[in-house]
């Protein structure tokens, strides 16, 4: 489970690459720090900044006390390091280290100041999501990723000012760790933004891979001219500024074009709400249920089922609103719509299709069903408790008609049979349910007529 996890590998990564890289320091195999023969070294205090704060992200989110501890020695050494204390060189003498490393003119006891930087930012980065700050770790990620990204262009343009003493292990450890960071901090914008699925986000993630790629790639074709007249490293820096003025642009962009896109999508929500949504009682309207009941009509005909469609009617609704207001009414109505709705399956279609009548589509279900659905309904009705109205007054009581689908065409003609039911029952007294008996074919109501 674990291994699916994208910032666990990262991270895992980091922690492999900075532990093989101590390893070479202590067996003396120069390959395992030094990734290019006479080319930077990952420093050692490098690979044990990395090898903690990787350590400290992959450790439970239970164990927080640890991981600050471990980040804060991460910021000591920094801060050691930054400061140009004389000490902190003198601690990478007392490891152990073959003489054949440190006696070599390449060996050097300073991390590289691009790597203290973007080591800093990246320790402020983590302390900020362990507060609980992610807009601001993934800005502190955001900057981070510059030295790295400086150095990657370095070493492809050749331009050793760009890496300075940032070796090619510093460059992938740190750009494993700021995708680890990212990854952590992926809900909240801007990153939210450039990796959504909508079409402002798959449009920002393009202009981001061609903001970088096209630039990068024009500057590798004129380099060379540069390096000649001696100004590649102002063209180099020309480069990086605009891939990262592209990427600031790209990125202030897609969280614009996601914040429109999503109160358009509200707005959508909305609307398609208000069309198919009863506001009172939030349960279907009119439109929507008949519409549902005319799709459960043609699955019944397929799969050779019965549905049932039931009609509910309050009893002298009008009494209540005479007596006790409209707003009592409602209230009344929404308690209703609460009971109706939990007394049913979730297969069922329960919708207002009028003033103070419902309607009930119940799929897949026969005569004794439908009769065990309305029967209870009758009852949680007459056992509900409005405050200032059954307290006061009288229980509310409905009276509910039904009919079946079976032998029948159309929607209209169970509409029709079952309110001829609605009617029966508010006729044979009210609080009753009237089913029909027998349901009659339509072909055998045209040989009536
Ligand atoms: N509070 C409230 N009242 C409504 C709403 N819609 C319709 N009504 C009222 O519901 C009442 C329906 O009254 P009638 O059709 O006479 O029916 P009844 O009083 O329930 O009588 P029977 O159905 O014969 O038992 C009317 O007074 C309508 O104004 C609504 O959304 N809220």
């Amino acid at each position: 489970m674990l291994f699916h996890s994208p910032p666990f590998i990262a991270l895992l990564l980091c922690f492999l690459a900075s532990s093989l890289c101590l390893f070479g320091y202590w067996s003396g195999i120069e390959w395992l720090f030094r990734p290019q023969a006479d080319g930077p070294a990952t420093n050692i205090f490098t690979a044990l900044c990395m090898l903690l704060i990787s350590v400290a992200a992959l450790l439970r989110p239970a164990l927080s006390s640890v991981k600050w501890a471990l980040l804060l020695l991460v910021l000591i050494f920094l801060l050691l390091r930054m400061s140009g204390v004389w000490l902190l060189q003198q601690i990478s003498t007392w490891f152990v280290m073959p003489a054949v490393i440190t006696d070599s003119p390449l060996f050097s006891h300073a991390m590289g100041l691009n790597t203290s930087i973007m080591l800093l930012l990246l320790v402020i980065g983590m302390g900020c999501q362990l507060w609980g700050y992610l807009r601001l770790a993934q800005a502190f990620s955001f900057v981070a990723l510059f030295f790295p990204l400086q150095a990657l262009i370095g070493y492809v343009y050749q331009i050793p000012d760009f890496y300075a003493e940032m070796s090619l292990l510093t460059v992938t450890m740190g750009l494993l760790l700021i995708l680890a960071n990212f990854l952590h901090t992926m809900q909240v914008d801007p990153l939210h933004a450039l990796m959504s699925g909508h079409l402002g986000g798959r449009l920002a993630r393009y202009q981001m891979l061609f903001g970088f790629l096209v630039p990068f790639a024009l500057g590798l074709l004129l380099v060379s001219s540069f390096i000649e007249s001696g100004l590649a490293n102002r063209f180099g820096l020309y480069v990086v500024a605009l891939i990262w003025f592209i990427f600031i642009l790209v990125t202030a962009s897609a969280v614009v074009q996601d914040k429109v896109e999503r109160s358009r999508r509200k707005m959508e929500e909305h609307l398609r709400e208000m069309a198919t949504i009863d506001p009172l009682t939030k349960l279907y309207n009119r439109r929507k249920l008949i519409e549902n009941a005319r799709h459960e009509l043609e699955l019944s005909k397929r799969t050779d089922t019965t549905m049932w469609g039931l009609l509910l009617d309050v009893d002298n609704f009008k009494l209540i609103n005479d007596t006790a207001g409209h707003a009592m009414g409602d209230k009344v109505l929404v308690e209703l719509a609460r009971v109706i709705s939990s007394a049913v399956r979730k297969i069922d279609h329960v919708g207002r299709i009028g003033g103070e009548e419902f309607a009930i589509v119940l799929p897949g279900t026969d005569r004794d069903g439908a009769l065990t659905v309305a029967e209870n309904l009758r009852e949680k009705v007459a056992a509900m408790w409005v405050p200032g109205w059954t307290d006061s007054y009288s229980p509310i009581t409905v009276s509910i008609g039904g009919a079946s689908s079976e032998g029948r065409v159309t929607l209209e003609t169970i509409y029709t049979a079952a309110d001829e039911q609605l009617y029966a029952a508010k006729h044979n007294g009210r609080n009753r349910v009237e089913l029909e008996p027998d349901p009659q074919p339509d072909w055998e109501l045209a040989r009536q007529n």
